[in-house]
Parts: structure tokens; sequence; C-alpha cells
């Protein structure tokens, strides 16, 4: 039964005491839970707080006030060692390792069991060894820290928190350096590895649209200190998530989950109709030429889009001509003309 959460926060303020001057307070009243199984991504616009939150659930800053109970125990009366035993702590800060070979450095992973000199045991390789395959960093296990780059180096960092094998993993931005398929994967990896094992993993991204597919649930972080959390549908439906990230010029997109760049209301309408994923790229090619996609068959301009022999076809018409098009570049060429003089 997952009736207990794995960290548990209460009443807590996080921030920055900065000498004689009142605290720098970031964020307070923050009452959360991470639960067994669950993927938590951290989500918020630079600055919210993130980072500061990260660091003081892990106990590498002091909260300003309040509680931290991991695993049915204060944070404050846990000895690093038996944290280390409950919680991991990727950062995204550029280590110091760089004689290390990446088993040497995955395999300190295991030093909250073994102590600094000790011996690794069978158990500690096989899991030096799970590690290793579940990131995929063993194709280059010999090689020293500095020889890597700065994706792979990152991916060695969660190989290490693997193999520390604690029921809490914290990750702070570790997609930061990955390429696209990386972040995917990484996601996946992070989301398998909740569900698989039983582990708690929150993580703190700017990738607002992995996270959207991937967690558990999101926390979402807004500039003036405020958290709110949920499932990512519901934070997306009941308009959080766009509130979290409001910006002027962007934007969000409830029915596709993307930020756009804001266009000016006083823009040209245009009806568009067709094929899903042909309309989808249609709108996006629309929208970044100040176009209103609409969906009211009795605008004057209006767009058809549909899979033709070879290519796709878009037929344009304005009640007076009709054009049939082969590409996007040219229907946008021509549609120049009917745009509104502002
Ligand atoms: N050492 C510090 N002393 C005082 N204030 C700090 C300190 N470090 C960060 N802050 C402030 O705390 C606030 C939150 O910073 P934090 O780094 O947690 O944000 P973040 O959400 O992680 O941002 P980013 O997305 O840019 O990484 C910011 O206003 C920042 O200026």
């Amino acid at each position: 039964m997952n009736d207990t959460p794995l960290l548990s926060a209460r009443n807590l303020t996080i921030g920055y005491k900065t000498g004689k001057r009142e605290p720098r307070i970031v964020s307070e009243a923050l009452n959360l839970d991470l639960w067994p199984g669950q993927l938590v991504c951290l989500l918020g616009p630079n600055g919210a707080g993130k980072s500061t939150l990260m660091r003081t659930l892990s106990g590498l800053q002091p909260a300003l006030s309040g509680e931290i109970i991991i695993d049915n125990e204060s944070l404050v009366n846990l000895k690093p060692v038996d944290l280390a035993q409950k919680l991991s702590l990727v950062l995204t800060e550029r280590i110091e390792a760089g004689n290390l070979t990446v088993r040497e450095l995955v395999a300190l992973g295991r030093t909250p069991y073994t102590g600094w000199l000790g011996t690794l045991s069978e158990i500690d390789k096989k899991k030096i060894d799970w590690s290793m395959d579940a990131t995929d960093t063993k194709r280059y296990g010999e090689r020293r820290m500095n020889e890597l780059s700065d994706g792979e180096r990152q991916k060695v960092m969660l190989a290490r928190a693997l193999a520390q094998d604690t029921k809490l993993i914290l990750l702070d931005e570790p997609t930061a350096h990955l390429d696209l398929p990386n972040r995917v994967e990484m996601m996946r990896l992070l989301h398998n590895l909740a569900r698989q094992t039983n582990k708690a993993i929150l993580l703190s991204t700017h990738e607002l649209d992995l996270a959207l597919q991937a967690a558990d649930k999101l926390w979402l972080m807004h500039p003036d200190g405020k958290l709110v959390s949920g499932v990512p549908e519901d934070l997306v439906l009941n308009g959080s998530f766009e509130a979290a990230f409001i910006k002027n010029g962007f934007h969000f997109d409830r029915n596709t989950g993307t930020f756009t760049i804001h266009k000016e209301a006083s823009s040209t309408p245009i009806y568009l109709r067709g094929k899903s994923n042909l309309v989808f790229w249609t709108k996006r090619a629309l929208q970044r030429e100040d176009f209103v996609v609409s969906d009211d068959p009795d605008l004057l301009h209006k767009i058809e889009v549909m899979e033709g022999e070879e290519n796709p076809v878009w037929i344009f018409s304005d009640g007076l001509i009709t054009k049939k098009y082969l590409n996007i570049s040219e229907l946008l060429a021509d549609l120049q003309h009917i745009k509104k003089i502002k």
C-alpha cells in the first residue's frame, strides 16, 4: 500500500537569510507530498524558485520555517549517511571528477553503503551494472569524466543516483544538456523507473511539453512564489498552467498544449479545414504570418487542405477566385495581398 508519502513538506517557507536584513522569502505556506511510484515535474519561469525548493527539500540549504519529513523522519534529524540512503540528488552544476572513469563515478553512488574506502560487494557491482545499463552509459564506462560531452556527463550523474538506490530521487534540470531524442528518452526512463521500482521522482525542468506528457503530477511555481499542484491535464484545463507562464506576446494553446507567439487580434481571419495533421502544420504557418485561423465556415477567405496523389494540396478561395497550391511556401506568398493593413 502506498499510504505514506516518501517526502512531505508542511507549512514550509523557503528562501535566503541575508545577514542582518529581513530574509528573502521565495515561497511560503508550502504543503507538498511526494508519493511512491510517482513522477512529479516541478515547473516555473526563471527565478520562480525551483532550485531553491529542490535544494531545501534535499537538505542542501535550510528551510526558513516549517518541516520536511522524509520517509517518516524529520529532515533536520537525519544524519547525512542516513539521508544518503533515502534520497539521491542530481544537480546540473558540473562536479570536478576529471580523473575518475565513468564506472568509478557511478560506483561513488554506493558510498552510503560501503564507506569511502569500502570494497564493492557483488550486490554493489550489480547495482552499478544495472544503473549503467538503464542509462546507456556502459558504452563509455571506461572513459574519463573530462572526456565526455555535457549530455553524456548528465546521464552518468543519473546513473550514479540510480546506483545510490534510494526511494527518493530529486533532479534539477536533468535534461538541460540533452538533445531531443535523449530528452524524450530520459523522461521515459524516469517515468518507467517510478512505475517499475516504486520510487518517488521529483525533477525540475523547462521542458513544458515533455513534462505535460510524462509527469503524474506537476508542481507549478508562479513568479510570485505561489505553488499549484495537480495532474497536468487538470492544470491545463483550469488555466493554472498558462497563468504560471503568462508573459506578454505569448499565448498558450489549450488544444495543442503548446505556447505560441501571440498575434495581433486585428489580423485577417481565414477558415481552415482538412485532414488533421495537414491542418496542424498549415495553421502553424498561417499563424506565424499573422493570420487568425478560424473554424467559422462563413468567412470570406477559406483554405482546404487534403492529401493529393503524391503531395498534399491546398485550395484557397475568397469568393472570387479559387486557386490550388502544392506547398505552403507558395500559398503564403500569394496570401500576402489579403493581409490587413495596420
Ligand atoms: N544565494 C541567494 N541569495 C539570495 N537570493 C537568491 C539566491 N539564489 C537565488 N536567489 C533568488 O531566489 C529566487 C529563486 O531563485 P531560483 O534559482 O530558485 O529560481 P529557479 O526557478 O530555479 O530559476 P531558473 O529557472 O532560472 O533556474 C530568485 O529571485 C533568485 O534571485
